[in-house]
């Protein structure tokens, strides 16, 4: 029997998952395809981890790890859903919410001393950030908007900020002393086993990962982010903002770079509050606070305090705010800062939304303003700024006639920058970082650490290397688009890449292709210079671009990230079919809590299915199984055309009545189709049934809107509840049945 492995996750798409999942079921059932869910929640693994805390009824598998090992079976069809990448405060939450839940599960030591404290604190670090997907990305990217996507856009463009010649928007990054400035890289000769050691200046030596195994052929780079430089740079760029008098923002990716990215972030926090920290330090540091995990911390832990000195602290640090700059907020009705967290502002969304709202951000009153978005980091932020060129030169790009820019991915295998958490390391002293072979002790890479230093290894293969340049001529052939690959001659890392490329693109048949190398800049110029004229270009990108410019691009053409098609061939011949290429979306699962209207958009759920089931079909000859492909896709094109999407005003049609238009439209297809009598035979009543009751559904679907619903829970929610709140409609649960 065909299989399709349907993944359970978190926040808005597990509650989506609720209602769309029983229609996956009934239709593909009758192609004899059993769909299989697997629970990766972020509440899901950490029970799994802890397994001795636990009763025998309460213990789960590890469904990530088998997940993680089915990625290298060939016969292996996942549907991804997004999924939480948590910080340490959702952590903690979703650990208290178990904890209320009757699992005695350990607290989660913020500060471990003991032994015990630290294995716990490492354990527990296992659900923390990006932890998902890089288990199950054994594959290269695949990201672009089906043509029926970028069509509708077209037809019903969404709203535009505009942008003014004159913003004083900007992007400001590190020009020295950042992970761009003196990388270091090298292409192996030889599979070697390495280690990561720091060289103190007294002569010890810190062994911090004792052994890296590394093949063939792959390069390795060093990179180190100085302290002093980071601390000069926010200090500047404080005052500047404030001199210009607009906000100051901090984009970072501290889900994917779950070391550094805190850091980074907690400098920031730290320079801003410079003279209240000075100030209130000890008593920072007794209560444990710690600000790489945001202003919410802080304010948690001062709540403990006795009122004056609460007060005192809180006098303090609104002195700072007086001759720093304002800054950008999350939610400004509930007073929550770019400081609050480091996963409210996720860098990949946060400067495309900034963008599309014509350089604007929200300021404390609620309305828009120009501002500052500091991304210390320059190797990537750049891009950023030669985008906000363009759009103050030539204007807001316009969705109804601009050209699209799907991406290749170098991804498999934890590729470069996201691959790097578990080689990242804070420096304890002054000391030489050193990446060292175990065997002979030779010193492949080093360069000279501070004190707060932060300093890493990033990886890359070769095998994904090959796999993502095949990827890139490949989709170039199809679409019969150019492919531009944003690599940086200047950068170390990228120029082992550019040999390999140029290399590697000599194994295949590329005549008649526009294939070019270009630095980030110069192929965002070009693309972009494309993109206005209505043309489409491929961005082959490494790891970090793949991320920014799957959201960048979407987010400008079509409003949303959800909308993308999200492939990901898995290099063992599996498939991996995510779905969209944004996030959970947190705000919607307060809009169904208070309003039980759910605006999550499944688009990406349908395309994910469609090709998954495509895939199914030639993997296992399963000519039903093309069928229902087919007909999915044009079902989805007719939900798309009949503007069947999800509102996002409570009491119009949401996540649910969408999912119904689409199973009537998949019907009614599979109705039309003459390519098999059985399937024909079984969907005509059924269409039949649905296009009958269609008003009556409906009726009932958005009249269960407009009051609160409870699901006990957030991150382990009571199942049947939300199981409940998510399939309302009687009628429709009842003819769904009778298929
Ligand atoms: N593949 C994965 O597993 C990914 C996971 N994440 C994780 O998701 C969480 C939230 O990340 P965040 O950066 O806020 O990004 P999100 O993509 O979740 O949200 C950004 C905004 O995009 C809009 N949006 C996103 N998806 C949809 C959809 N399907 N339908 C309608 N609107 C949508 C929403 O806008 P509006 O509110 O205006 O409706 C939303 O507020 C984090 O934990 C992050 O790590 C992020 C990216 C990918
Ligand atoms: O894994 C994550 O945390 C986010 C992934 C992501 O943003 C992406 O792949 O686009
Ligand atoms: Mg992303």
């Amino acid at each position: 029997m065909s299989k399709i492995i349907y993944t359970k996750t978190d926040e808005a798409p597990a509650l989506a998952t609720l209602s769309f999942l029983p229609i996956v079921e009934a239709f593909t059932k009758t192609a004899g395809i059993a769909v299989e869910t697997t629970d990766i929640s972020v509440a899901a693994r950490v029970l799994a981890e802890f397994p001795e805390y636990l009763t025998e009824e309460q213990r789960v598998p590890n469904n990530l790890a088998e997940l993680g090992r089915l990625t290298q079976d060939p016969n292996t069809n996942i549907i991804k859903l997004p999924n939480i990448s948590a910080s340490v405060q959702q952590l903690k939450a979703a650990i208290k919410e178990l904890q209320s839940k009757g699992f005695a599960l350990p607290d989660f030591p913020e500060d471990p001393q003991t032994d015990e404290e630290k294995e716990l604190r490492k354990r527990y670090g296992k659900s923390l950030g990006s932890s998902v997907n890089p288990v199950l990305r054994e594959g290269n990217s695949d990201r672009r908007a089906p043509k029926a996507v970028k069509n509708y856009a077209r037809k019903h463009p969404h709203s535009m900020g505009e942008w003014k010649q004159w913003s004083s928007t900007h992007v400001s990054h590190m020009h020295g002393g950042d992970f761009y400035d003196g990388e270091q890289s090298i292409t192996l000769d030889k599979a070697r086993t390495v280690r990561m050691d720091l060289l103190l200046d007294d002569g010890t030596n810190k062994v911090l990962k004792p052994e890296i195994a590394l093949q063939d052929k792959e390069v390795i780079d060093l990179m180190v982010m100085s302290k002093k430089s980071l601390l000069e740079f926010y200090e500047r760029e404080m005052e500047d903002c404030r001199e210009a008098g607009i906000l100051f923002s901090l984009h970072v990716k501290a889900t994917m770079m779950k070391v550094s990215h805190p850091i980074v972030f907690g400098h920031a926090v730290r320079i801003y509050y410079k003279e209240a920290f000075a100030k209130h330090g000890a008593t920072f540091d007794e209560l444990g606070i710690n600000v790489n995990n945001g202003m919410a911390d802080l304010f948690d832990k001062i709540a403990t305090l006795p009122a004056s000195k609460r007060e005192e602290i809180e006098q303090d640090l609104h002195a700072c705010q007086e001759h720093r700059p304002r800054l950008a907020m999350v939610d400004s009705s509930k007073g929550i800062t770019n400081f609050h967290s480091p996963s409210d502002i996720i860098v990949d969304a946060s400067m495309p939304a900034m963008i599309r709202n014509g350089g604007k951000m929200w300021g404390a009153d609620g309305k828009l303003y120009d501002c500052k978005a500091v991304m210390p980091e320059s190797t990537f932020a750049r891009i950023y700024q030669e985008m906000i060129n363009f759009c103050k030169w030539h204007g807001n790009f316009d969705p109804t006639t601009m050209g699209t820019v799907p991406n290749v991915g170098l991804m498999a295998q934890k590729a470069e920058e996201y691959g790097s958490h578990d080689k990242t390391f804070e420096s304890s002293n002054a000391g030489i970082a050193r990446i060292v072979d175990v065997d002979t002790d030779e010193v492949l890479l080093e360069k000279r650490v501070e004190k707060g230093d932060i300093w890493r290894m990033c990886q890359v293969k070769d095998d994904p290397i090959q796999d993502w340049v095949k990827l890139a001529v490949r989709r170039a052939r199809e679409s019969d688009t150019p492919v531009i690959f944003w690599l940086d001659p200047y950068r170390p890392h990228e120029n082992e890449l550019i040999k390999k490329v140029q290399t590697y693109l000599k194994d295949h048949d590329t005549t008649g292709l526009h294939i070019e190398i270009m630095s980030q800049v110069r192929a965002m110029r070009y693309t972009l210079e494309r993109v206005a004229r209505g043309l489409d270009t491929i961005s082959a990108t490494g790891n970090i671009l793949r991320d920014y410019l799957t959201d960048l691009f979407p987010i400008l053409e079509l409003g949303t990230s959800a909308k993308m098609l999200s492939v990901v061939p898995l290099m063992k011949g599996g498939g991996l079919f995510e779905t969209g290429a944004g996030g959970s979306a947190p705000k919607h699962v307060e809009q169904l809590v208070e309003e039980n209207h759910l605006r999550w958009d499944s688009l990406g759920e349908f395309l994910a299915l469609t090709v998954s089931l495509e895939h199914l079909a030639e993997n296992d000859n399963n000519a039903k199984a093309k069928i229902l492909a087919d007909t999915l896709d044009t079902a989805t094109e007719k939900l798309l055309l009949n503007d069947k999407s999800p509102s996002r005003k409570t009491g119009e049609l949401d996540n649910r009545g969408s999912h119904f238009y689409l199973a009537m439209y998949w019907a009614e297809e599979l109705a039309a189709q003459d390519q098999d009598s059985e399937l024909k035979a079984q969907f005509t009543p059924f269409a039949q049934k649905l296009k009958d009751s269609e008003e009556a559904i409906v009726k009932e679907l958005n009249q269960a809107q407009g009051r609160p619903v409870d699901i006990k829970g957030y991150y382990y929610a009571d199942e049947e509840l939300a199981k409940k709140a998510m399939r309302p409609s009687a009628l429709f649960n009842e003819t769904l049945a009778s298929l």
